[in-house]
């Protein structure tokens, strides 16, 4: 089973932060400012844990269901529930701002103990927040009451099991509170692979990929989650619902996707049937420099449109570019950019490219070759691999040292694309003073791409959530009309003030008759996807 969550481990994405060396920090200094005062994380008796008020009656009716001992109502075990790992979570759990605590934790093993525990909080009027492995930014797990006098937790974590494998079709069916490692491990003994590898990998689940719509590393060559999903099943206040019977299908709209994205208002995904790969047998990463943003985010077109993309295809900006090679890959930089100015480089963006046994193309050399990408090798590529999940790792030690650090995400189409980058850069300089705002594309498609921008700036000694909030909401207000409010970190709380300009009051009321037809009561994660 995944390991037990607790408070202290939910302060910080991992124990063994990473260290920042000192003249990284003195560069930062540099260039930010002086950071804000330490936040240090506290401890739970720190933190203020509201009565639970979950009442008796429903209380056994869940352990009847789950069993007592999975029914936790301590305060280490609501804290470790209490909200996901955005910035604003994390200074929350530093004191800095108020954490919205379940009720309880209710932990179901199977998918008809889901089943039995929705019905027993519809009888008891209860709100249920499903809660994978916790890692939303955008408030996805917050335990909000809505209109309900108590709220649980629902965790998944004892859904851990792989189904079933189908070596013919290529489907694993897995259950939902599988996390990234343990999917791979289960599949690899299959000879699979998923190939799904956001940053947050090692704690996320199959449940919480489905329920966000959520894009990995490798989404160029393996596709965005949804596009792995051959069916999903779901718990739902008015029964169970399975969804996907074939590879393909003119049924109608496809309904798998009201529940991929469905962020646990249309019910909790229990099984989720994925299609899989073999192991790929060779895997090579390699890392290029072009010269400037625009000679690289063109490359990335052509390739896209050219039908040859690396399975991973990572472009950063100047300023993401300076920032990895200071703090990550231990490269003698001064010597590297001398060589690559003899190159022609002068303004150096890195180009991550990552083959997963794929033989590579011609064409791909082409196109690099005529926009004079300096190769470098594959140190660089396998720097970039193994340093792929350190971000949140160096997140922690910059938020210990009063650094405001927080991502953001968006797309748009390629015609659009620099204008957006333009303004949300404003935006947030705007909103923050001298920040370093990073940005970078990590998914590209034949008509677009992804911008996901990092953002560092001194942290507000006198109100660090509002600033952060001031700056979110500028960069938001931009992209309206350009671009999408998110193109993989879903809406939650924090973006559902703005998808009525994406989608429209239509849109808005259409997902409102869906909620209220699988949830007449509305027990299911209230206050997300969509406001009200
Ligand atoms: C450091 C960091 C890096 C990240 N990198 C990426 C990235 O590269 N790509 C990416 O796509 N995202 C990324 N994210 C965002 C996040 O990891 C994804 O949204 C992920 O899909 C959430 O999975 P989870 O299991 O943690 O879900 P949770 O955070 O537990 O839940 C997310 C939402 O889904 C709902 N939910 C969870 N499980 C279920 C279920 N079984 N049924 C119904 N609803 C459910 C929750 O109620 C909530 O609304 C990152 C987050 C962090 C903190």
């Amino acid at each position: 089973m995944n390991e037990t969550i607790d408070h202290r481990l939910r302060a910080t994405w991992a124990p063994d932060h990473a260290d920042l060396p000192a003249r990284a920090l003195r560069w930062l200094v540099e260039r930010i400012g002086r950071p804000g005062p330490q936040a240090p994380v506290v401890t739970d008796s720190g933190l203020a844990v509201p009565e639970s008020r979950l009442d008796a009656k429903a209380a056994d009716e869940l352990k009847a269901v789950v069993g007592a001992e999975f029914v936790l109502t301590a305060s280490g075990d609501r804290l470790g529930r209490a909200g996901g790992l955005s910035y604003l979570d994390l200074l929350r759990r530093r004191g800095l701002g108020e954490l919205a605590v379940p009720d309880a934790v209710v932990l179901p093993a199977t998918p008809e103990q889901v089943q039995e525990v929705l019905e027993a909080c519809v009888r008891h009027d209860v709100a249920v927040v499903p809660f994978g492995g916790g890692t939303s930014v955008v408030g996805g797990v917050n335990a909000l009451r809505g209109a309900k006098s108590s709220v649980i937790s629902l965790d998944l974590a004892r859904l851990d099991k792989l189904v079933s494998v189908d070596p013919v079709s290529h489907i694993a069916v897995l259950q939902a509170g599988v996390r990234g490692p343990e999917a791979e491990r289960l599949l690899a003994a299959h000879g699979f692979t998923l190939g799904h590898v956001p940053q947050s990998f090692e704690r996320a689940t199959i449940g919480g990929f489905a329920a966000t719509r959520s894009a990995g590393q490798a989404s160029s060559g393996y596709g965005r989650f949804e596009d792995m999903v051959s069916s999903v099943r779901l718990a739902t206040p008015r029964g169970e619902w399975k969804l996907g019977v074939a590879p393909a299908s003119a049924a109608g709209p496809d309904l798998r996707h009201l529940a991929i994205g469905s962020e646990g208002t249309l019910g909790v995904i229990t099984e989720v049937a994925l299609r899989v790969r073999p192991v790929p047998a060779q895997r090579r990463y390699e890392g290029y420099f072009v010269d400037g943003w625009a000679k690289g985010a063109e490359a990335v077109r052509e390739l896209a449109q050219n039908h040859v993309l690396a399975d991973i295809t990572r472009l950063s900006d100047v300023d993401e570019t300076e920032v990895s090679l200071a703090l990550n890959t231990g490269l003698k930089t001064t010597a590297l950019k001398q060589y690559l100015r003899a190159r022609g480089i002068k303004n150096p963006c890195l180009l991550i490219l990552g083959w997963e046994g794929q033989e590579i193309s011609n064409r791909r050399n082409e196109t690099l070759k005529r926009l004079n990408a300096v190769k470098i090798g594959r140190s660089l590529g396998e720097s970039w691999r193994h340093g792929r999940f350190s971000g949140p790792r160096q997140r922690d030690t910059l938020l210990d040292a009063g650094v405001c650090v927080e991502t953001l995400e968006t797309s748009a189409h390629w015609s659009k694309l620099d204008h957006l980058r333009d303004a949300v850069r404003g935006a947030l300089s705007g909103a923050l003073g001298s920040p370093i705002i990073m940005c970078h594309i990590s998914h590209a498609y034949e008509t677009g791409a992804s911008l996901y921008f990092t953002v560092l700036s001194a942290r507000d000694a006198d109100d660090p959530v509002g600033q952060w909030e001031h700056a979110k909401a500028a960069a938001c207000e931009a992209i309206k009309g350009l671009g999408t409010i998110s193109h993989h970190h879903a809406v939650g709380v924090d973006h559902a003030p703005y998808l009525r300009a994406e989608i429209g009051a239509l849109g808005i009321e259409v997902l409102r008759a869906a909620r209220s037809t699988v949830d007449p009561t509305g027990i299911l994660n209230p206050g997300k996807l969509t406001t009200g």
